[in-house]
């Protein structure tokens, strides 16, 4: 239904989506194949963060310098990929990968599957309303007659340093987007975007000094994979320093060298600054005020991804600080577009127990990740540490592997590591984590075990294929059956 008051235009749809990044997309998309009406209000590019400043152009980045580093260790290859980098033909590649951020592709598709786009910046306005603000001033004002999503994602956060605001650091927006390779690259922060972006920058050709608060690389994940991606990372010639705060940025009249000024006094000087320090919400100005919810906070949901205390308010993918990755963001879409479609039709969400369909079950049990550095990393499921903290009576083993037929035949001299968390009470898998080339391949076998929770006396029977990387699984439960490699 719509009508036309004045400026302000009114329309009626089942369901209101606010952000049109990939989860966003899914809510959508989700909903409409149920048969309900859906309209979508984006304020930049349909596809978000993930298509044009996060996932996809730093995966771009990433896979030449991947792809260049195996080949290195592949016998008879090495000659062949001796030289550095073609910057440009990386960016090129790069801005590809992003369609030259527009959107068109993202407009056609949402066309072609019937929903409603709004162009502009959107806030709720009181319950199941949103007003749309557009680029040409016009106004919308959308009603919903079941649920509004919002999918307004995340953005980075620069923390409260002296001379920081003035310094034009880069975020992970410049990071992934520039299409000039800076001399000297200061990345502040050992998170994941930190340690993906040192990888991608140095080996374009800028120096890298990695500054890391911590004691370690990627502390989410087991001890051992960031000991070996700084070890790999200095032995190519980065500058990895650890326990290093920064305590302010000195850059005169916002260009030329940067220097970043550390707790105890010493500097580094650089051409360009990252700071890859995290995220915050993006519901400052969403109008979370106008329904009783504070503005600016992550938003807590249940697991159909309703936000507590609401009976028609959905909030999905980073915005409600479950598991800020695309995939499970997706899968959180998938499930809150069948709990929407479901109370619409009056159902009783009977299949929202765990592992239903109406239960995003996996963010709490099975949540996996790869990291594109090199080595790879990849994890799924809870480290031996959160395995221990949550209670469970765990054996973790390890392997190296080398151990591995296929590993030797992947790369001259392989190095990688793996490790399964194996609760005792059941015998089935907590986590598992990987650190090598390639790992992040090996990621989902990992994944289907812990969410099956297959049995290990099952998994004997699942026989990898020789030789391949994959016989790692054979290795650990070798292991686990001989005591061998206990942690
Ligand atoms: C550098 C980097 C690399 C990453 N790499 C990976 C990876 O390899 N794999 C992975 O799984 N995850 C990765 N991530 C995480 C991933 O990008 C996010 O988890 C994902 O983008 C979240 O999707 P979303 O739809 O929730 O939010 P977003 O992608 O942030 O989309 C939200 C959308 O909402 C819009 N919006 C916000 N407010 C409003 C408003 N008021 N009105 C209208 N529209 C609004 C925004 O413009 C945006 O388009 C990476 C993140 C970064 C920063
Ligand atoms: N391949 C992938 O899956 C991928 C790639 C990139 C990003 N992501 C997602 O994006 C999210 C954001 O990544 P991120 O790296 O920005 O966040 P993060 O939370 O992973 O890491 C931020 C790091 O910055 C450190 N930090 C915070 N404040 C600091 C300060 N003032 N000084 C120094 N260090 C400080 C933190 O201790 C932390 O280690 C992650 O949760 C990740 O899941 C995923």
């Amino acid at each position: 239904m719509t009508r036309t008051v004045e400026n302000e235009h009114e329309h009626e749809y089942d369901v209101v989506v606010l952000g049109a990044g990939p989860v966003g997309e899914n809510v959508v998309d989700r909903v409409r194949a149920a048969g309900l009406t859906a309209a979508i209000v984006e304020a930049e590019l349909l596809g978000g963060e993930c298509s044009y400043w996060a996932c996809m152009p730093s995966k771009a980045l990433l896979r030449p310098v991947l792809a260049r580093s195996d080949a290195r260790k592949v016998p008879g290859l090495r000659g062949a990929v001796h030289g550095p980098l073609d910057a440009l033909d990386v960016f090129a590649h790069r801005d590809e990968t992003v369609g030259h951020w527009k959107d068109d592709g993202q407009v056609d598709w949402l066309d072609s599957i019937g929903v409603r786009v709004y162009r502009g910046h959107g806030r709720l306005s009181g319950p199941r309303r949103v007003t749309v603000e557009g680029p040409e001033g016009d106004r919308h004002a959308l009603t919903a007659r079941h649920a509004v999503a919002v999918c307004t994602g995340s953005r980075a956060v620069l923390p409260p340093l002296p001379g920081l605001a003035g310094a034009r650091p880069w975020t992970s927006r410049e990071a992934t987007s520039s299409d000039r390779v800076p001399g000297r690259l200061i990345v502040v922060g050992g998170g994941v975007v930190g340690v993906e972006m040192a990888t991608a920058w140095h080996a374009l050709g800028s120096h890298v000094t990695l500054l890391v608060r911590g004691d370690g690389l990627l502390p989410r994940m087991e001890p051992f994979v960031g000991e070996r991606v700084a070890e790999a990372l200095r032995a190519r010639g980065a500058d990895v320093l650890t326990g290093a705060s920064v305590e302010a940025v000195v850059r005169d009249g916002g260009s030329g060298p940067v220097t970043v000024v550390l707790e105890g006094g010493d500097t580094v000087e650089g051409d360009e600054v990252l700071f890859a320090t995290g995220r915050a919400p993006r519901t400052e100005d969403v109008g979370l005020e106008t329904v009783g919810l504070e503005p600016g906070s992550w938003l807590d949901v249940d697991d159909s991804l309703r936000v507590t205390g609401s009976d028609w308010l959905y909030a999905v993918g980073d915005v409600n600080h479950r598991a800020l990755l695309t995939h499970q963001g997706k899968y959180q879409a998938r499930i809150a577009g069948a709990a929407i479609a479901a109370r619409a039709a009056g159902d009783t969400l009977e299949d929202a127990a765990p592992w239903g369909s109406h239960a995003a079950t996996a963010d709490h049990a099975a949540v996996p990740q790869v990291v594109f550095c090199d080595p790879e990393a990849a994890a799924v499921g809870l480290s031996l540490a959160e395995a221990e903290r949550a209670g469970h009576r765990v054996r973790a083993v390890d392997v190296e592997m080398s151990s591995v037929a296929g590993a030797g035949l992947y790369a001259h001299g392989y190095r990688g590591r793996a490790r399964m968390v194996v609760d005792l009470e059941r015998e089935v898998l907590l986590g598992a984590t990987f650190v090598g080339p390639a790992v992040g391949e090996l990621l989902h076998a990992a994944t289907v075990a812990v969410t099956a929770e297959v049995p290990v006396s099952r998994l004997w029977h699942a026989v990898p294929s020789y030789p391949t990387l994959g016989e790692v699984w054979l290795r650990l439960l070798e292991a686990y059956r001989d005591g061998a490699g206990t942690v």
